[in-house]
């Protein structure tokens, strides 16, 4: 028996823990984008901290300062930095991941708890942050567990950065990275990220581009309070009719982004790259699955992933200070914040999508002829990254895969954004390699979030075998 091969059976006979111990994680609230749930994020951060102390993992906790979340400034959560090993004869691949979570709500249509991980009869395991990113965060930690477990020898350092903030903007982390590229982050040979989904639900990928995002609060103010519509509809500005008049300027239907001077930066396609979607095992109706429904906009498979890949979207994602709840409350709130982002790529700046997003939107609103005051604030931007998928990580990772699920890859891009990854790629000049674990139907940041079992347990494996085809590669 090989060393990988009782790797794989120890996590194969230890998979209700890793199970149990993901309903652990999935029942602390660790929702980065609601003060109130802050000190949830931080138990989340102690609970990978409690697991590094047992497994010996030295680490550190950069605390990256304060931030203003709703109106108030909130101490942000620690950064972990963690080390195991620092044999200078091996080399060191450095994983990154975060332990926040997307918010999740019962009432928003989950069929069970979302923060109570429940497992069903096909052995999908439901819960925020199953997929997204707490499983791939905590398989790290089982592989080293499993190495010391069966004492071997795990052939590479592995060096950790799990951050508290990745669904708000990755707060205080670039500024953290560039300060430590000669510190902590020196030695580092490859960086290794599981924190995005196959293309389908059963062949792996590795993936080598993100789109980056520019994410803005629009807000229109008007009365100083709620007004009766009754008394006061039809003789006042009202903020709601202006901020649906100007988001519906956005992006039309087909989903064409109408800020004028958006498209000019994006990168053109050429031959070449066209040809890299030529074989890749991607199915419209797998797709229209993962979805739920049949509200695609393209009818190909090709445009499909340009349009999630290689293009920019706009999205409108919802309205602060709106009327939502039951019944049929009479109001004209007085101010209200949409939200909305736009999925940036390859060469689009996000200071200059700020410039055309902000004019664009200032001379929407003077049309209206409007006494309401209009204001836009970009919450947080990161460009896209692309990678040259060569090299020998992506080569450990590829035999990686076919080792542990006995097909090839694909290679992938991915149509979410992990800020961080570029600015590894740039200040710490390594190769940065995104290796998933979860399947495209897996519904991160939607209701009823899940993990498969298999996904989970397979990704272990998977984790444990790069890293050993890393250190012979
Ligand atoms: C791909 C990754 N798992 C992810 O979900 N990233 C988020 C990052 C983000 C940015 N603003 C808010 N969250 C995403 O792509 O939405
Ligand atoms: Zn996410
Ligand atoms: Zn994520």
């Amino acid at each position: 028996m090989t060393q990988l091969d009782s790797i794989f059976s120890h996590v194969d006979q230890n998979s209700a823990d890793y199970v149990r111990r993901l309903g652990e994680a999935v029942a602390i609230k660790s929702v980065s984008g609601d003060a109130h749930h802050r000190p949830e994020v931080v138990k989340m951060a102690n609970y990978i901290i409690s697991w590094m102390d047992k497994l010996g993992v030295s680490h550190t906790s950069h605390d990256p300062g304060f931030q203003e979340l709703d109106g108030s400034q909130v101490k942000l959560p620690p950064i972990i930095l963690g080390t195991y090993g620092t044999d200078p004869a091996k080399k060191t691949v450095l994983v990154y991941g975060h332990y926040d979570v997307q918010p999740a709500l019962k009432s928003d249509g989950w069929t069970s708890d979302p923060f109570t991980l429940v497992e069903d009869e096909q052995g999908r395991l439901f819960g925020r942050g199953s997929t997204d990113d707490k499983a791939p965060i905590l398989s790290w930690l089982w592989v080293i567990e499993a190495h010391q477990k069966l004492g071997v020898d795990l052939p590479v350092n592995i060096k950790m950065c799990f951050e508290g903030m990745e669904e708000s903007g990755s707060e205080g982390l670039d500024e953290l990275i560039v300060q430590e590229a000669k510190g902590y982050f020196k030695g580092t040979d490859y960086v290794c990220i599981s924190d995005n989904y196959w293309l389908g639900k059963t062949r792996p990928c590795l993936t080598y581009g993100l789109r980056g995002i520019a994410y803005y609060k629009l807000t229109i103010a008007g009365p100083a309070k709620d007004l009766h519509s009754g008394v006061f509809g039809g003789t006042v500005h009202e903020p709601m009719t202006d901020l649906f008049a100007i988001m519906s300027k956005l992006v039309a239907p087909d989903g064409k982004i109408l800020v004028p001077g958006i498209y000019d930066q994006v990168r053109p396609l050429t031959d070449k790259e066209r040809g890299t979607y030529n074989g890749i095992d991607f199915a419209l109706p797998d797709y229209e699955g993962a979805v739920g429904g049949k509200v695609v906009i393209q009818d190909n498979e090709h445009e499909v992933l340009m349009s999630r890949w290689r293009y920019p979207s706009l999205s409108l994602h919802g309205i602060e200070g709106a009327f939502y709840s039951a019944g049929a409350k009479t109001v004209i709130p007085a101010k209200v914040t949409g939200k909305f982002s736009i999925r940036l790529v390859p060469d689009m700046d996000p200071a200059e999508v700020h410039r055309l997003v902000s004019t664009f939107i200032a001379s929407e609103h003077a049309k209206l002829n409007s006494k309401t005051v209009c204001t836009v604030e970009p919450l947080h931007g990161a460009r896209a990254w692309l990678a040259d998928p060569e090299g020998p990580s992506y080569a450990a990772a590829s035999k990686a895969v076919q080792r542990v699920f006995g097909v090839k890859p694909d290679l992938t891009r991915e149509g979410g954004s992990i800020p961080v990854t570029l600015t590894f790629q740039e200040n710490l000049g390594v190769s940065v390699l995104l290796l998933p674990m979860g399947a495209a139907d897996d519904g991160a940041h939607s209701i009823n979030e899940k993990i498969d079992k298999k996904n989970y347990i397979e990704g272990i494996k998977l984790l444990a075998t790069y890293l050993h085809e890393v250190a012979s590669a």
